[in-house]
């Protein structure tokens, strides 16, 4: 049996309406790497108590096998949060998803508030960037991240056009720069950064597109809304196999005595540094990671 992988695949984050019995229970085998039960914006506020309720059965007894689990509760100011952040801490998920920050002071906030609750340490705060001012800040919320659990970055171009009222076109020319910067951001301080969701779920070559854009610039994985999109995104971020095989290649050759020391070689043709040899060890950890995971590729 092999070591667990330190990589955790996040290629596909699938939300659902705390609210749906029926989607949490086929959450349950369905192929997503990440789940991310919902008590916002899919909920009605009739609905909250419920879903809060439904949720913490679910995440409590662990039902979700290995697949990671969030639960994106409502804005602290709102009238549920406080009840909301209670209970996803009760339930100790993996973590939790906060929608409409906007700034790094509300960050350090949420962590006080996760320690004042009684939250573990490791338990990941991960932010919905859909808000402008969020945008603005990215970096000084980005900053935060080694002095809170801040962990990762969810894109929400739903709100982010409402906000700003950009078109979201096929291209998202209107969210370049949103795109690169909450990237930049993440990478600069270590988080995870995902994609935001791709409202028109019938529409499987739209979807790829999107995923392809997402995987260039960088991102981790994308954020989802229906089981039909799950193999799409799955396959766009696994790393390619022939990709992989190269990276193998690329360790292979620097482990050669031959090239002991040396800080350049050629491999397959290719100008290769240990730069490359760092990528190269990433890809072979992810595609291991996804090999091991019960997801799979
Ligand atoms: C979009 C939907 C409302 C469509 O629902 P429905 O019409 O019921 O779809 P289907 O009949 O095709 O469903 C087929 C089966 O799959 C199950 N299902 C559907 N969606 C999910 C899901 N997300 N997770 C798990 N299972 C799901 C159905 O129950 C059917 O099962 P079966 O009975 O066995 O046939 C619906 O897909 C949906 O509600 N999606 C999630 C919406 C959501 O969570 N939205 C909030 C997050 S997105 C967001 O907030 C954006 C962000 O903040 C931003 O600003 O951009
Ligand atoms: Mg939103």
């Amino acid at each position: 049996m092999p070591a667990p992988s330190p990589y955790r695949p996040r290629r596909s984050c699938l939300f659902m309406p705390g609210a749906n019995a029926r989607a949490l229970e086929k959450a349950q085998s369905l192929p997503a790497d990440t789940l991310i039960l919902d008590l916002e914006d899919a909920v009605a506020p009739d609905a909250k108590a419920g879903a809060r309720a439904a949720v913490l059965a679910a995440v409590s007894e662990r039902r979700f096998g290995s697949r990671e689990v969030l639960i994106r509760v409502n804005s602290l100011d709102s009238p549920w949060g406080r009840d909301d952040l209670a209970m996803a801490v009760s339930a100790a998920p993996d973590g939790i998803v906060v929608p409409k920050v906007t700034c790094a002071e509300q960050v350090e906030k949420l962590d006080n508030a996760l320690s004042k609750a009684g939250a573990a340490t490791d338990l990941a705060l991960w932010l919905m960037v859909e808000m402008p001012r969020a945008v603005l800040d990215i970096r000084d919320i980005a900053a935060v991240a080694g002095s809170t659990r801040l962990r990762g970055f969810i894109l929400g171009l739903n709100d982010l056009a409402l906000e700003t009222h950009a078109v979201a076109t096929a291209d998202r020319v209107a969210f370049q720069y949103v795109l690169s910067a909450v990237v930049l951001a993440a990478r600069a301080h270590g988080l995870l950064a995902i994609d935001s969701v791709y409202n028109d779920f019938r529409d499987e070559a739209g979807l790829a597109q999107q995923c392809e854009q997402a995987r260039v610039l960088g991102f981790d994985g994308k954020s989802l809304i229906h089981p039909a999109q799950l193999e799409v995104a799955n396959r766009v971020f696994s790393p390619h196999p022939e990709a992989v095989s190269h990276a193998r290649a690329v360790i292979q050759a620097f482990s050669l005595p031959e090239n002991s020391g040396k800080g350049v070689i050629q491999v397959n043709g290719k100008m290769t540094e240990l730069l490359h040899l760092q990528e190269a060890q990433r890809l072979v950890a992810i595609s291991e990671a996804i090999a091991q995971s019960t997801t799979g590729g």
